[in-house]
């Protein structure tokens, strides 16, 4: 994709290669993003999604190419940008509201103002009357909800997911899903989100990218109506999404 198409997109990777050895493991990535849109990476394991994730962070450099977000050439994390990881990596000694000020109090002493919009994650993602516990005392599907609650305390412009519900049943998984696009749609954040699984990606997305042997292959866009409802996912247009991901996931080399 040319520079200029790259001017419309807030994350915008060119002709990224990275390697952990001599091996490519990401091979000549062109990818843009836009704005406020929510993307999802799919693809076989060991094809690169995570890598690919850490060089949008900036928690990995290209050996060639460049990453920009919003314009300007990323030099390393910054506060712009939220994490969630599969395991929901709270700290046990803290209670669950300091575990979602946790990114802010890194950074600075923690007032009443940034109590209350903690408490209102805490609300939005069903977990207010949990606040002063310990992460140890929640579920798993609860722990990952305040996973989500803390990555977006700082407002972050752009957030990254790297299989966050993986690990969860399907239902929890339905209904953090539904808690995330609304926190998003809040925010207007930019999501980048990896998943092994299909129909998780067409439910969320706007745009669904396949990765295959460190390289992008089909960019599609998910054209269902928003807000998402769980009635779609037994409808055909979500499944006819669903048929043509997985075809061009078995065609991919
Ligand atoms: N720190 C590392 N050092 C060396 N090789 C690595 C490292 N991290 C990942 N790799 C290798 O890079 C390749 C891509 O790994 P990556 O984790 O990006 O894939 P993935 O698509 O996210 O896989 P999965 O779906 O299983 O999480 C794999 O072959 C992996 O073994």
């Amino acid at each position: 994709m040319s520079t200029e198409a790259n001017l419309d997109a807030f994350v915008a990777l060119e002709a990224v290669d990275f390697g952990y050895g001599d091996e490519a493991i990401v091979d000549g990535v062109d990818w843009a993003l836009p704005r406020g849109a929510f993307h999802c990476l799919v693809g076989r394991s060991g094809s690169g999604k995570t890598t690919l994730l850490k060089l949008a962070a900036g928690l990995l450099a290209p050996r060639r190419g460049l990453v920009r977000i919003d314009g300007a050439a990323l030099e390393g994390p910054g506060p712009r940008i939220g994490f969630v990881f599969q395991q929901p990596t709270l700290l046990d000694w803290l209670s669950v509201l300091d575990n979602v000020l946790l990114p802010l109090s890194l950074k600075r002493s923690v007032g009443e103002a940034d109590r209350e919009t903690a408490r209102a994650l805490l609300d939005r993602v069903g977990l207010s009357a949990f606040a002063a516990r310990h992460p140890a005392q929640l579920s798993g599907g609860q722990q990952s909800r305040v996973a989500v609650a803390r990555a977006l305390i700082t407002q972050p412009a752009l957030l990254l997911l790297d299989e966050p519900f993986a690990a969860l049943d399907a239902l929890t998984r339905e209904e953090l899903q539904d808690d995330l696009l609304a926190l998003c749609g809040l925010q207007a954040t930019t999501v980048l989100f990896v998943t092994h699984d299909i129909g998780e990606a067409v439910y969320l997305a706007d745009r669904v990218a396949i990765m295959a042997g460190g390289r992008l292959h089909h960019d599609l866009a998910i054209d269902l109506p928003r807000p998402r409802a769980r009635a779609m996912r037994y409808g055909p247009a979500f499944n006819a999404l669903c048929r043509e991901l997985r075809q061009a996931m078995d065609a991919a080399p």
